[in-house]
């Protein structure tokens, strides 16, 4: 399908404004939304387009996954049941040490991109080693990909210091100015693995760059108390002295935080991806995201990678961030399913500084759509199609997806990316990693 057509859903969900919208289409023109209108409109106005019914589908925004390492797909599994720095420190680390490689990176950055377009995620916030590997794999698979440009201060094959790391971004961020689907942020890993010295070079030149930063902030309690005992305060002071919260800022977890840092965070405008499985996997806590929506806090959803999380499913994920504020509030109105919902595509947007391009089906916005298809059993009635979204439906009801226009699933099956492909690729991975679990390599 050309990048100029209209569709004609049973139910048109634009997020911005809120509703639900019966009888309507949506007009796609050169990649970017042209208009939302009455269906019968459609049919005169934009005659000459190609037009296609989805009779009992619901249309909305595509997904945006505010936090992830795509490539660590080819860890998924690898090491389950531990609490976070046991994980990095014994089990993921090492294994990274040894595997990960530019093709590492970019075999498993499109097996990643393949399951998340396959649910309907159009956007991916990554963070990861090996940038120009990530958009790379975001060029060939064709989903909008902010590369997060890792930043750490220990060696790794890929960077031997912080210094090192810095240029590899800058190189990445040069090579692919102009990619409509690609763009980068900084991304230092986390206070406990980044020095402040380091830190003001990153706020330097996200200024320069005009990018934003990406970090992991506040995720378990020892980071917090580990902060407390090596600078005397606690990782959010510490990165507000630094300048981190002067500019746009997207922190992944923020699930240890107190009230003054809530309304820290609103005051500097701090982005905050919230990752309920990885969360819940690790053991590390349950954000307060009702309290930080509360406090007006920009909150979108993230899966993290597939080894802490183990799915890439941005509708689970909606279904968690509704369902555990309920439990922390003792209240079954805290977060409800238009606000999930609205966190999964607007709120993730927001975050990343780019609601005035995605985020809702709004007129002059970039083409980034699902079709999820109701008319399986487990989605039978359907009184209300934003209900059925975040409570009942699986992501194996997502039918259709296209990003900047491009049709990139076409009723469930990827026209980018070919699956056999890359199920070949992640068995030669496992085989690798296995035989070098074995051997002690
Ligand atoms: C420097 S690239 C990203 C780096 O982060 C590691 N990682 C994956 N998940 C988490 C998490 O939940 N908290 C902290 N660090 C995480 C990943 O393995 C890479 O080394
Ligand atoms: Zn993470």
């Amino acid at each position: 399908m050309s990048v100029s057509f209209c569709l004609h859903p049973r139910w048109l969900v634009p997020v911005a404004p809120a509703g639900v919208l019966e009888q309507h289409a949506l007009v796609v023109e050169n990649g970017r939304i042209a208009a939302v209108l009455p269906s019968a409109d459609a049919r005169l106005r934009y005659a000459h387009l190609s037009h296609r019914d989805l009779p009992e589908h619901v249309l909305l925004p595509g997904l945006v996954n505010l936090h992830g390492h795509s490539a660590m797909t080819l860890l998924r599994g690898l090491a389950d049941d531990l609490a976070l720095m046991d994980w990095l420190n014994h089990h993921i680390w090492p294994a990274e040490k040894r595997h990960v490689s530019d093709e590492f990176v970019y075999d498993g950055s499109l097996l990643a991109m393949a399951e998340m377009l396959r649910c309907g995620t159009t956007t991916i916030n990554d963070m990861y080693f090996h940038h120009e590997a990530v958009a790379r794999a975001g060029l060939t698979a064709q989903m909008r990909t902010v590369v997060g440009c890792s930043i750490l201060e220990f060696p790794t094959p890929y960077a031997a210091d912080a210094d090192a790391y810095i240029e590899r971004a800058l190189a990445a961020h040069a090579r692919f100015q102009g990619e409509q689907l690609v763009r980068f942020t900084l991304a230092p890993h986390a206070p406990y693995t980044v020095s402040d010295a380091t830190f003001r070079r990153v706020v330097q030149l996200a200024g320069q760059l005009d990018c934003a930063i990406h970090c992991h902030i506040h995720e378990t309690r020892e980071e917090v108390e580990g902060s407390l005992r090596e600078h005397g305060v606690r990782p959010l002071a510490r990165l507000a002295s630094l300048g981190l919260l002067d500019m746009p800022l997207i922190a992944a977890h923020c699930v240890h935080l107190d009230d003054a840092e809530i309304a820290l965070l609103a005051r500097h405008r701090v982005g905050v991806a919230h990752n309920p499985s990885s969360n819940l996997k690790l053991a590390s806590g349950l954000a307060r995201i009702h309290d930080l929506r509360q406090a007006g806090v920009a909150v979108g959803i993230g899966t993290d990678g597939a080894a802490s999380n183990n799915k890439l499913d941005m509708l689970a994920e909606t279904r968690l961030a509704a369902l555990l504020p309920k439990v922390q509030a003792a209240d079954p109105r805290a977060i409800p399913a238009t606000e999930a919902l609205r966190m999964a595509t607007l709120g993730g947007a927001e975050a990343l500084g780019m609601a005035a391009e995605i985020g809702s089906l709004e007129v002059g916005k970039r083409a980034d759509l699902l079709a999820v298809d109701l008319s399986d059993l487990a989605t039978q009635p359907c009184y209300d199609p934003i209900s059925h979204l975040v409570y009942a439906a699986g992501r194996e009801q997502v039918s259709d997806v296209w990003v900047d226009g491009r049709q990139v699933l076409e009723q469930g099956r990827h026209t980018t990316l070919d699956p056999q492909q890359l199920k070949a690729k992640a068995g030669w991975w496992r085989d690798r990693v296995l035989a070098d679990r074995h051997t002690g390599a």
